[in-house]
């Protein structure tokens, strides 16, 4: 005897992109219905991310059309299946980058499914295993494992919280691998959103704090987020001035720049980890890694125990995202100003604003 199991669906209005080179439209996204270990959720807030218009545009690569991006979701539990025991009904919550992983192989279980050696699952654009793409967060609701939804503790909002899930992790797991902390001299790339957040964890770390922007523009809001120094990349100076000074850089442009230039920043022992990812190939010089025993390595978000580590973190030192709201029919002009680096420091859209 066969027996057919048919998936049933619900939906919900989302915003998708449908091409590389046409704006995000409105969009009916289907959700599975809430099975025995699901979680579904009632979307307040969606942070955007450069990573949602490097995927919507195809820059990492072809996306699966349509694609609804967005993987930093802040909301409520809206309904728990019957063997759901990390959540209930009510409860704040957030979604990041991944929605699955094998939950076996040796990464996922040292909490590192974000290395899953099979692939995660990605928020949204990933091939799940019957043959569907997965739909991010620019929607009114979602449905997630319970296993990959974590717990917003209170005194954390959760319009601030929602870039918590992607900028926030993407930034605090670096700069605890690599131990920021009183006594070390940290530097952080690019002032945009994972950068700001690079700033405020830094500092809430206990690390003394430079900021090496493009120009001195956002130079009174990077000392009130938390640095001790803002230097501006374009001065020749800057380069002569901090050589060999830092501990650890942490690279959040999401264009090319002069790796070398900058591993040469470091002491001696150094490290700089690059999270942005541009979409063409970095360039270093050897000589620059050896004249210091320096390193250049790379970090991908964070595993699911280290981001709920990083939630909680964020409350007990107060912690949020600068934030813009917007309602979705304002996403693709958020776009244009995330790519010409006017956002102080996160665009978040309004959920309700998809109905
Ligand atoms: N490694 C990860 O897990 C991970 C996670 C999230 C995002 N990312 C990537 O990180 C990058 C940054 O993401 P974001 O959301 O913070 O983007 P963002 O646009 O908010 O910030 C990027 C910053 O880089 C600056 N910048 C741009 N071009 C520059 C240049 N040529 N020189 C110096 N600075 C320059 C911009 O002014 C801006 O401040 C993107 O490539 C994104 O895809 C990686
Ligand atoms: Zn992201």
């Amino acid at each position: 005897m066969s027996r057919v199991w048919e998936i049933m669906t619900f939906t919900v209005p989302a915003y998708a992109a449908t091409s590389a080179n046409e704006p995000l439209a409105p969009f009916t996204v289907e959700r599975r219905d809430v099975g025995p270990k699901d979680v579904r959720i009632d979307i307040k807030y969606s942070g955007i991310c450069h990573s949602d218009i490097h995927t919507a545009r195809s820059e990492w690569g072809p996306a699966n059309y349509p694609v609804v991006v967005g993987h930093e979701i802040a909301g409520v539990v809206a309904e728990v299946g019957a063997d759901v025991t990390r959540h209930k009904v009510g409860d704040r919550v957030g979604v990041g980058c991944m929605v699955d992983s094998c939950r076996e192989c040796e990464n996922c279980l040292a909490g590192d499914e974000q290395y899953c050696r099979k692939g995660n699952t990605g928020t949204y654009n990933s091939v799940t295993a019957d043959g569907g793409t997965t739909q991010g967060g620019y929607a009114a609701g979602i449905v997630v494992t319970e296993d990959f939804v974590l717990s917003i503790p209170e005194g954390v909002e959760l319009d601030v919280a929602a870039p918590l899930l992607c900028a926030g992790i993407t930034t605090y797991s670096p700069l605890r691998h690599w131990n920021a902390g009183p006594g070390k001299k940290v530097a952080v790339v690019g002032l945009g959103g994972l950068g700001h957040m690079a700033v405020k964890i830094a500092h809430a770390m206990g690390a003394e704090v430079t900021v090496l922007s493009q120009s001195l523009k956002k130079q009174e809001d990077g000392l009130k987020l938390g640095a001790d120094h803002y230097f501006a990349t374009s001065d020749p100076d800057t380069f002569a001035q901090l050589d060999s000074s830092f501990d650890l850089i942490v690279n959040t442009v999401s264009a090319r720049i002069d790796v070398t230039a900058y591993l040469r920043l470091l002491k001696v022992d150094g490290t700089m980890v690059n999270v942005g990812a541009p979409e063409d190939p970095l360039e270093v010089n050897a000589f620059a890694l050896i004249g210091g025993r320096r390193s250049w390595a790379g970090s991908n978000i964070g595993g699911i125990r280290e981001t709920q580590e990083m939630l909680d973190f964020c409350a007990e030192h107060h912690l949020g995202a600068e934030i813009e709201v917007i309602g979705a029919d304002q996403i693709n002009e958020a776009y244009e100003r995330v790519l010409a680096s006017d956002v102080r420091y996160r665009f978040v859209i309004d959920a309700s604003t998809f109905a």
